[in-house]
């Protein structure tokens, strides 16, 4: 068990700033998900975390103890990555003891350790065979086994389930954060799937060329975002831009928006008539008669999804929402409609350049 913090972490690459001032806190037991696209600097974070960077600025500490000069062999985490890298000439079990083998541990503990971490992750049976003989999904538990069998500090997973197909994904994902959960062992976990992030984190890190956009709680950042880069990285969502905005409160607005004046939350310290968009994710968002509705628009296309009627919506000033009905709701294009909103999951935003 570990609590864990980055401040204000750097790593230049020849003359390339891939992290610039990255921090982020794991408290003991928890789970936190660097979440972002491609290049943001997940996997750096991370492999100034293991020891296999050295960072050029910055501190990381576990339970309040600098780590770094430390070497990686010496830190006591286990990582997994996205490429299983298990020995392809060991067994299931040969692969799973090795670490226990390096640490000089006696035979027979090496076994029983080994085999209850198989049974851990469900590999039972199957410690005789190579790793060419069994799926992906088994060697991908096998590189968790081996990374559990040694009761690591703290855990770092890198795209784990990045080679999985869909339900292995699925499966291999909850397994980890029962496992992770179960056994209180502090983790980071780098993924660019949002749905993935969303489901397992304790804690989001949503990085940005380098920085964190934000770091908070899966719902937060889902119905807070601090900017329209988290608020598209985490889920749907619409846009609406605002005409005029007037602080009320602390995060408590009046705004104007496709001609129609409402009362909202949104991030703090927004500044009158500073330019500001309004988000609405889809479940916000229901159809009503154009008389009823905060907003009126057009229908400009609906499709029948099978669960859900998806429609879009066209309002004045050409702003699109985007929704999903009633799969028996009956609407054509051209239709006049009223769009209600559920103003707990509306949220302003400050507009910040991309
Ligand atoms: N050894 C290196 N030398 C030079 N540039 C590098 C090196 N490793 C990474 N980079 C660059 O640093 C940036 C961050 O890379 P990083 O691997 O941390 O991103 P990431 O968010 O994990 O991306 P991905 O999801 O594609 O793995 C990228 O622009 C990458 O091209």
């Amino acid at each position: 068990m570990a609590t864990v913090e980055v401040r204000d972490l750097r790593k230049r690459y020849q003359d390339f700033l891939a992290l610039d001032g990255v921090s982020l806190k794991a408290e003991s037991g928890q789970l936190v998900t660097l979440l972002g696209p491609s290049g943001c600097g997940k996997s750096t974070t991370l492999r100034c975390l293991a020891g296999f960077l050295e960072p050029n600025g910055g501190e990381i500490t576990v339970e309040g103890e600098s780590i770094l000069g430390v070497p990686a062999n010496r830190r006591g985490f286990g990582v997994v990555f996205q490429n299983y890298a298990l020995f392809p000439h060991m067994t299931v079990a040969e692969n799973i003891g090795y670490g226990l083998k390096l640490q000089k541990l006696a035979r027979s503990e090496i076994e029983t350790r080994v085999h209850d971490v198989m049974k851990l992750v469900r590999l039972t049976g199957l410690g005789d065979r190579l790793p060419r003989q069994i799926s992906g999904g088994q060697q991908q538990r096998v590189a968790l086994a081996r990374a559990l069998v040694l009761k690591p500090k703290l855990l770092l997973l890198d795209e784990p389930l990045a080679n999985l197909d869909a339900r292995l994904r699925d499966e291999v994902r909850w397994l980890i954060r029962d496992l992770q959960q179960q056994s209180g062992i502090t983790a980071f976990y780098v993924t660019h799937d949002q749905s993935e992030a969303m489901a397992m984190s304790d804690m989001v890190a949503v990085m940005k060329a380098g920085r964190v956009a934000q770091f908070a709680t899966p719902r937060e950042i889902y119905q807070k975002p601090v900017e329209r880069y988290v608020a598209d990285f985490t889920g749907e969502a619409n846009f609406l831009p605002c005409q005029s905005v007037t602080p009320l409160a602390e995060g408590r607005y009046g705004i104007t928006a496709a001609g129609t004046t409402l009362e909202l939350d949104g991030v703090p310290g927004i500044e009158a008539g500073a330019p500001a968009e309004l988000l609405l994710r889809p479940e916000a968002l229901s159809l009503t008669s154009p008389e009823a509705g905060t907003f009126r628009g057009r229908v400009t296309k609906s499709a029948f999804l099978g669960a859900a009627l998806h429609c879009e919506i066209t309002l004045p000033g050409d702003s699109v929402l985007k929704l999903s009905a009633e799969p028996n709701t009956v609407v054509h294009t051209g239709d006049e409609v009223g769009i209600d909103i559920d103003r707990s999951h509306a949220w302003l935003m400050p507009e910040v350049s991309p």
